[in-house]
């Protein structure tokens, strides 16, 4: 018998992500044979109560998606239990030791990132963190190098590094993974894949939701922190490396972290030409009119919630290419995607009417609304006009929009995927010690410099896309956001 302990079991991440994923793989038959799941939280409540909530918190997303039957839930009832504990105290944690029993245990802190040090050091101490267990840590772990290293040691005092999951939820994205069997499971990308071919990458994570409640949490940390140190430098490390030689955990991040290695530092000079912070003013989102982040705050902050950034990877197949991020909150869409812009054709056959329709090659990696890999290529305009007229084409390479036949598979919960994978110890989805040391270092550098030159948030309007200033970033290189759908 093996156990999932869902510390923090009844919160927001355990509820909205967690319990409808192990649903989600109860119903396609993918969890393993035997496995417990018990919620552990300080909260009283009885087992009974819990499996109320979460069929409440599963029900709704398992219909909405039409997933939804008796006999899935039954089975996921059958395996879920609850006890209340205290995670930070060993004493506590006893009696979920006991209920554990003798196998292996994989241990989920859907916890504030506060408590990670306390808990580990108390499941050790209760025989929850023996040779076959494993602990699954949210992001985010620290708010820069010195706070993700005092927590992380804590963790290896308890933990082998094999045993330690660290959850980057962007990796287990259907399209991110997708993007890895694009690039090497294809000839034809490879050779194009480099500073000869490629003008420039842009990554952009658009939401349309405020901060709201979270800004308890957010103040602290701000867009810098929240998804760029993470979700953004990952995706930027998936698009860079070097080919691993298979995809062993281990080859996989050891091409992501010389990518890290490879970023070069933002200086204090450099401060205000490659980044932009801004922060939502009131404004129209979704024709509903939202209120501004120090509005919902209650007082002046002076928090990012937009950054752009220009980041530059100094090794020889990146030189001169730049990779601009951008993320923030109350902009106009939600909106996820990495666009690799080629470099246009180095002479046009075609002439000058023709010239004015050419548009260089453009692969679009969308992640969300929808998932999608596309790529924009010239055509023949049809027609027998005298002068050949060109147009440009968008195909799509993957199995999201215009799939003949078969309807797309159902689009997962990228949480899914992962605690499968944190279940059968496979950690290649999952970020290593010396990988976010490094994305740590790099962010450390942006906030110092940001410190040092005094810059603070420039304001935006809820429902556009961000300071104008991020603009300009792309303009002063002479090149433009994507628009393109
Ligand atoms: N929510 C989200 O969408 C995302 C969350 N995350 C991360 O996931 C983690 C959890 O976030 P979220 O679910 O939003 O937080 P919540 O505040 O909603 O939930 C936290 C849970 O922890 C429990 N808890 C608090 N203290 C203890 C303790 N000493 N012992 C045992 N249980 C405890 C609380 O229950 P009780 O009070 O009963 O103890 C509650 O169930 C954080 O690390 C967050 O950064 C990351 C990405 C997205
Ligand atoms: O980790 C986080 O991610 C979400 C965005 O996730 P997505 O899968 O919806 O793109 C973000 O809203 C949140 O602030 C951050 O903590």
């Amino acid at each position: 018998m093996t156990a999932l302990v869902l510390f923090g079991g009844g919160g927001d991440l355990a509820m909205r992500m967690l319990l409808p994923s192990l649903y989600f793989l109860e119903h396609d038959g993918l969890l393993p044979e035997g496995l417990k799941i018990i919620g552990a939280a300080r909260s009283e409540e009885s087992r009974e109560e819990y499996v109320g909530k979460v069929r409440t918190a599963v029900e709704g997303k398992a219909k909405a998606d039409d997933a939804w039957d008796d006999a899935s839930w039954s089975r996921l009832e059958a395996r879920l239990d609850y006890l209340a504990v205290d995670a930070t105290s060993a004493e506590s944690l006893k009696p979920l030791k006991d209920k554990v029993g003798p196998g292996a245990c994989t241990s989920f802190l859907a916890v504030s990132p506060s408590l990670y040090a306390r808990i580990v050091t108390a499941m050790r101490a209760a025989g929850l963190a023996e040779a076959d267990d494993k602990v699954v840590l949210e992001k985010p772990v620290g708010r820069d190098l010195d706070s993700f290293r005092e927590i992380d040691d804590a963790v290896a005092d308890a933990f082998s590094e094999q045993q330690v999951f660290r959850i980057d939820h962007y990796l287990g994205k259907e399209t991110v993974q997708n993007l890895i069997a694009l690039r090497f499971g294809n000839v034809i990308f490879e050779p194009l894949w480099n500073n000869l071919s490629i003008d420039h990458v842009q990554i952009t994570v658009g939401e349309t939701v405020g901060v709201g409640d979270r800004w308890p949490y957010y103040d602290e940390y701000g867009a810098l922190r929240d998804m760029l140190q993470n979700h953004m430098l990952q995706l930027l490390c998936l698009v860079a490396m070097e080919p691993p030689s298979d995809l062993d955990p281990d080859s996989v991040r050891n091409e992501k972290v010389k990518v890290l290695r490879s970023l070069r530092h933002v200086t204090d000079e450099d401060a205000e030409r490659v980044t932009v912070r801004g922060q939502y003013v009131s404004g129209t989102v979704d024709g509903t009119r939202v209120k501004g982040y120090d509005e919902e705050r209650g007082a002046d902050s002076d928090t990012e919630t937009f950054v752009a950034i220009r980041a530059d990877i100094d090794n020889w197949r990146w030189a001169g290419v730049p990779f601009f991020m951008r993320t923030g909150k109350r902009l106009p869409e939600k909106r996820t995607e990495i666009v690799i812009q080629f470099k246009p054709v180095p002479h046009s056959i075609f002439g000058q009417d023709a010239r004015d329709d050419e548009a260089a090659n453009r692969m679009i990696i969308e992640l969300q609304p929808e998932e999608d890999i596309s790529l924009t290529v010239m055509n023949k305009k049809p027609g027998l006009d005298q002068r050949m007229q060109l147009q440009p084409i968008k195909m799509s390479l993957s199995w999201g929009v215009g799939g003949k036949g078969d309807a797309p598979p159902r689009r997962r919960i990228a949480y899914e995927r992962l605690l499968l994978d944190a279940l059968n110890g496979d950690s290649t989805l999952f970020v290593r010690r010396d990988e976010a040391e490094k994305a740590w270092e790099w962010v450390d550098g942006v906030s110092q410099a940001w410190a040092d030159g005094n810059v603070k948030p420039q304001p935006y309007r809820a429902g556009t896309w961000g300071p104008d200033a991020s603009d300009m970033l792309m303009a002063r290189t002479g090149r433009d956001w994507n628009t393109q759908e």
